[in-house]
């Protein structure tokens, strides 16, 4: 099968080029992560066309150019004398500043009709010139991508001329809210031209959803789960957070304490910011000054725009002051090279630097905080601290907590950032059980109820002591929340009985764990948090942001946020689109909020849960088990007898083996249990063998419980049994 061709198309070349001879050229990479981004599209035969860097004004000159690029499949776009007005011009002075949130600069302001609409004259003909490369190139087939807001008017000129071709527009940077957006001169023509496109692609979940509200607030544009509709006709638009190849990094020694910065010498990377920061830390430890170096390599970029030549100015000002201030004859605190570096030295200093800093004001997305990553992980372990790049207090100190921080600690962040951690519940329930669990020997169960003298009963709510869906649709599941009409009086003499304690939600004299047990209490007392110390769930307005973005687009699902975790339900949408959703919600999750989070992502039937790493009900037990002995000092005789009743996620599996006669015996002489109030009465407070151990699953076969039982109606009765054992 022939692939077919693609036809990349973004204002700048991967190389940038540079005049030798008369007929000869010189080339060097061009900076900024498209180019980095873009260098992994193997799957395709791909043409490249865009801006070779320079201006050509003769045809030898012009001609030897594209032929040296040819042999790098690199096809020239000659752009001369529109280049300035409309690269530092319209590009980068007017929609880079607006989608980076910094607004119109003020000259704009002060001569808006002229200066603007030269320079978007010149934009425009800038994409003509470019939709002229591209149609002299395309062939039937050819799929055109074009990148980024340097053509954004390529799409309509391309569809204009040949409907059929395929086209794609990828934006690089982030779209701005529809507030900001408006701002623009120009805006309903750039957006009518982008929604000409087939597939618009971002980032990130928030650029996208800023864009439909643009088209919509702008355009009046309808919004549909697959992207924008325009009078019938549907744009798509999609969410690609773009990676990087982490090979090339990961296979690519100490000085004193290196804190690496790689930045273009751009406005939006927040350098300043990074200094002010570093000469705060410097000020307040003077332990460490001569101990630790930041090296800033700072890409020059856009050196024709006013605002680029400031910021230099700013940054060189700043390390004089800096250097001044805290350097000695045999050290300086700041090294900043206006340079771009080869990658082999890049890589080498990524595997050297113990502290990465990125205070990036805004960003379309930061390739080089996933090199660092990529690239650091296998030889020293990194770990992320999220901070507000304008605080410069918070990244003041954000700077000695990372240069402080052990190696071990280093480990177990790199590990929970490398591993997204997908549990399929049935799937993994299945892999790890071996065993079918066997029908629920109720005789047994009651008749060893009535011998034991302190019993524990732990009881899941959901699809356990709720009414079971009569109704098989599968819109029902998991929707009811009401408990069982039958329990309520048996679970109020079940509570009442002295010699049983039981674990699980109502109103009765039972204990009430909520949250995986990261919340309990008595039923006659306050909650108490039995949350670990230093959870950290900074994590969470970021996933609830990705969860809400998906609920709008997924009509019939919803989301439910608690302390320590989010779930996304979709029982009640379309079955095959929910799925998918949930695909595509689990990259953006790992590729945004949870990407440098200690958190597991549980994909369940119709759910996706995200909650801290180690919160399930088995871990959750030993937690409750201390509290209870801690509050119910009549707990003096051993349980002789444990119950466990539920219909769990898989990964809540645990709390059936918690229980497990060979397994108590050996995590209750474990460490785990060393500083934990379980400790003073390990040795007495289980006396569990097997035979008074029943660890049951509700409408599951595929379960690490050794039994079954079909529905909640058999708990009912199993219950009911129970509580009439003394009197049958
Ligand atoms: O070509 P320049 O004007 O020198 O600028 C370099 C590139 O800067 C921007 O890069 C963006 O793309 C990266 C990869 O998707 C992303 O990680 C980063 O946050 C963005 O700023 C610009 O969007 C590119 O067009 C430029 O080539
Ligand atoms: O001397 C250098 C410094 C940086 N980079 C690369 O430039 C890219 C910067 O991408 P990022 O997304 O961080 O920011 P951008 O410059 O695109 O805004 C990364 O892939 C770096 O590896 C490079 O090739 N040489």
């Amino acid at each position: 099968m022939v692939r077919p061709r693609l036809l990349v198309v973004s204002m700048s070349l991967p190389v940038t080029a540079k005049r030798t001879g008369e007929e000869t050229w010189s080339f060097t990479m061009s900076p900024g992560g498209l180019v980095s981004a873009l260098l992994g599209l193997k799957e395709f035969e791909t043409k490249w066309i865009g801006w070779p860097g320079v201006d050509v004004h003769d045809a030898v000159g012009k001609k030897a150019l594209s032929i040296a690029l040819a042999e790098k499949g690199c096809i020239p776009v000659f752009l001369e004398e529109v280049c300035d007005q409309y690269y530092n011009g319209y590009c980068n002075n007017i929609l880079w500043p607006i989608f980076h949130y910094l607004g119109t600069p003020p000259e704009y302001r002060n001569d808006v009709i002229i200066t603007y609409q030269s320079q978007y004259d010149a934009y425009k003909k800038a994409n003509r010139i470019f939709f002229d490369v591209v149609n002299e190139h395309y062939q039937e087939g050819d799929v055109v991508w074009c990148h980024d807001y340097h053509v954004m008017l390529l799409p309509q000129y391309l569809k204009e001329y040949n409907s059929k071709m395929k086209v794609g527009w990828f934006l690089h940077t982030p779209f701005p809210s529809s507030e900001m957006y408006k701002t623009l001169p120009s805006r309903s023509e750039l957006l009518r031209s982008v929604l000409t496109a087939d597939l618009v692609g971002f980032h990130t979940y928030d650029f996208a959803r800023h864009f439909v509200n643009a088209c919509m607030c702008i355009l009046g544009t309808e919004a549909t789960s697959e992207g924008v509709v325009d009078q019938g006709k549907l744009t798509r638009v999609a969410v690609f957070p773009i990676g990087i190849e982490p090979e090339r990094f990961i296979n690519t020694s100490k000085l004193s304490e290196l804190i690496l910065g790689v930045d273009r010498l751009d406005t939006i990377k927040g350098i300043p910011h990074k200094y002010q920061a570093f000469e705060k830390f410097l000020e307040e430890n003077e332990d460490w000054r001569g101990k630790v170096l930041l090296l800033q390599i700072a890409v020059p970029t856009r050196n024709g725009i006013g605002e680029y030549q400031k910021i230099k100015d700013q940054c060189h000002g700043l390390v004089g002051r800096i250097n001044g201030r805290f350097g000695s004859i045999s050290s300086v605190p700041i090294i900043h090279l206006d340079c771009s570096i080869h990658f082999h030295q890049l890589c080498a200093l990524y595997a050297i630097t113990d502290v990465l800093l990125v205070t990036s004001l805004r960003d379309g997305m930061n390739l080089v905080s996933s090199e660092f990553f990529a690239g650091a992980g296998q030889s020293l372990g990194a770990g992320a601290l999220l901070v507000n790049p304008w605080n410069v207090k918070e990244v003041s100190n954000a700077i000695g907590e990372a240069l402080s921080m052990s190696r071990e600690e280093k480990e177990k962040n790199i590990k929970s950032i490398f591993s997204i951690k997908l549990n399929e519940v049935t799937s993994k329930a299945e892999q790890e059980t071996g065993k079918a669990p066997h029908e629920l020997p109720q005789h047994d169960v009651v008749q060893q109820y009535s011998k034991s003298k302190n019993r524990l009963l732990i009881l899941g709510f959901y699809g356990t002591l709720t009414k079971p869906n009569k109704n098989q649709e599968r819109r029902d599941e998991g929707m009811n929340l009401e408990l069982h009409p039958q329990l309520q009086e048996r679970l109020k003499a079940l509570c009442s009985d002295p010699k049983t304690t039981v674990v699980n939600f109502g109103e009765h004299d039972m204990w009430l764990a909520a949250e995986n047990g990261m919340f309990l209490r008595h039923t006659a007392g306050e909650w108490v948090t039995k949350m670990p110390e230093n959870m950290n769930l900074k994590w969470i307005d970021g996933v609830k942001q990705v969860f809400k973005y998906f609920t709008e687009r997924t009509p019939g699902s919803y989301f439910q946020a608690s302390e320590t975790s989010v779930v996304w339900n979709y029982h009640y949408a379309d079955a095959e689109f929910g799925r998918a959703q949930a695909k595509d919600m689990l990259q953006h999750l790992w590729a945004g909020p949870t990407s440098n989070a200690s958190v597991d992502v549980v994909q369940g039937r119709y759910s996706v849960e995200v909650h801290s790493v180690g919160v399930t009900k088995g871990s959750a037990t030993e937690r409750i088990l201390g509290e209870i002995v801690l509050q119910n000092k009549s707990i003096t005789t051993p349980i002789d007898y444990v119950l466990c009743i539920g219909n769990f996620l898989g990964k809540d599996e645990d709390v059936y083996t918690f229980f497990e006669p060979e397994l108590t015996k050996k995590t209750m002489s474990s460490p785990y249990y060393g500083s934990g109030p379980l400790k003073k009465v390990s040795s007495t407070l289980v006396d569990v063998k097997g035979d008074n151990y029943f660890s049951v699953a509700v409408g599951n076969t595929h379960t690490k419980a050794s039994y079954f039982l079909d529905s909640s109606d058999d708990v009912v009765q199993l219950i009911h049994k129970l509580c009439t054992h003394n009197n049958p």
